[in-house]
């Protein structure tokens, strides 16, 4: 088996390709480094989930891979779409992509819609703007076509978003999403405003809607049930860094990484409240962006931390078949081989070298990294 495969890496036909992906911003208090260095791919009708507490920098890999980050963003990296590298696109190119190559499904509705148009006129806008000869007759279609296939009546589309329930507001946001037919959604807590009975419909309708059409997803949440549930492969963010990716079941219920265990030890099967190990949840907060503690980031919280987490910052590498993860107590898949343990294994390794060797997970070559504490 090749490097990327034992990283977790998606195979080279990835429509979605994210590389090394930083994003700082720059602030009047000083640079908040919210994403360092995240990795990851998207194959053509697969799902990702992005999971981690509030400010691990889940948003802002959503806004960074249609470059949607406001001015004080910086970004480095390299994000492909379908093969194209959006960070080096012309502003002509980049407006092509979104809604064609990739639209996004934000939380709240509400902020999202315009409070004086109607809705189907909102639907219409990205169809017009790639389509700009498309007949009246053929946009009123294909906007009824849209929210049928959301599940909402055609004549919906002249409520003004005050007159429908959020929801039914979140349908048009996906309906909006769908306009263009792109090959990839990236819906960023697309259920959260939402009760509990409508989020489970709405999520029950993306998942349809991605199955049947071959769309690829990117879904971001803390809820990491809902990912679980939902997707075939999880990402769990830590202070602006992937910590744990693969199959989606296999991180849930058996995650490498101590951060990646706590946050799935919190949270319950969906349909089964009782299957919560913790649920206490994980103690403490997470690490200021612009103050993190040297070596790794999860240090100050972990519950297995060793003395030499404070000297490295580690970076994911492969753990096993499918899956990476970034821990000093895991051994990566070669140094599990040298030292004669199984791939995988979780261990406080004899056979870990005292420098982390990093792979990454999307096929470069292998990086020597020893990532001392800065
Ligand atoms: N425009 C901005 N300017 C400065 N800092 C920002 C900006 N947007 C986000 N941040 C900071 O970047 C870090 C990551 O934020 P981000 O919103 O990406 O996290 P998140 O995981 O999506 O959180 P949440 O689940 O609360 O939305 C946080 O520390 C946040 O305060």
């Amino acid at each position: 088996m090749d490097e990327r495969a034992r990283a977790g890496a998606s195979p080279r036909t990835d429509y979605l390709r994210v590389k090394d992906l930083h994003v700082t911003y720059r602030t009047a208090g000083g640079d908040i480094p919210a994403v360092r260095g995240a990795s990851f791919g998207l194959a053509p009708g697969s799902k990702l989930g992005v999971a981690g507490e509030s400010g691990c920098g889940k948003s802002t890999v959503a806004l960074a891979l249609l470059r949607l980050l406001p001015k004080s963003a910086r970004v480095s990296g390299e994000i492909l779409i379908d093969g194209e590298d959006v960070l080096g696109m012309k502003w002509g190119r980049l407006r092509a992509v979104r809604w064609a190559g990739a639209s996004v499904v934000f939380q709240g509705a509400m902020h999202s819609l315009n409070a004086v148009h109607r809705v189907g006129d909102q639907i219409a806008e990205p169809i017009l703007l790639h389509e700009p000869r498309t007949t009246p007759a053929a946009v009123r279609r294909r906007v009824g076509a849209l929210l049928e296939q959301v599940g909402l009546p055609p004549a919906r589309a002249r409520a003004y978003p005050h007159e429908l329930s959020g929801g039914q507001r979140q349908r048009v946001m996906i309906a909006m999403a769908l306009a263009c037919e792109p090959r990839l959604i990236i819906a960023d807590e697309p259920t959260t405003a939402l009760d509990v009975m409508i989020q489970a419909q709405i999520l029950r309708l993306i998942d349809s809607l991605v199955g049947d059409t071959g769309i690829s997803m990117l879904m971001i949440s803390h809820d990491l049930s809902v990912l679980a549930d939902t997707c075939d492969r999880l990402a769990v963010m830590y202070a602006g860094r992937i910590v744990e990716e693969g199959p989606a079941q296999q991180v849930f219920d058996d995650a490498r990484h101590p951060y990646g265990a706590a946050l799935s030890a919190a949270f319950p099967r969906i349909g089964d409240p009782s299957s919560r190990r913790n649920p206490h949840g994980l103690a403490g907060d997470p690490p200021d962006p612009a103050a993190l503690p040297g070596g790794c980031a999860f240090r100050p919280r972990c519950p297995v931390v060793q003395d030499r987490c404070a000297a490295v910052d580690p970076v994911l590498w492969p753990v096993g078949p499918d899956r990476a993860a970034a821990c000093v107590r895991v051994p990566s898949d070669d140094d599990a081989r040298a030292a004669g343990v199984p791939a995988g294994a979780d261990a406080a390794s004899p056979g870990m070298p005292p420098e982390q060797v990093a792979r990454d997970p999307n096929g470069a070559p292998p990086i020597t990294r020893p990532e001392e504490t800065r």
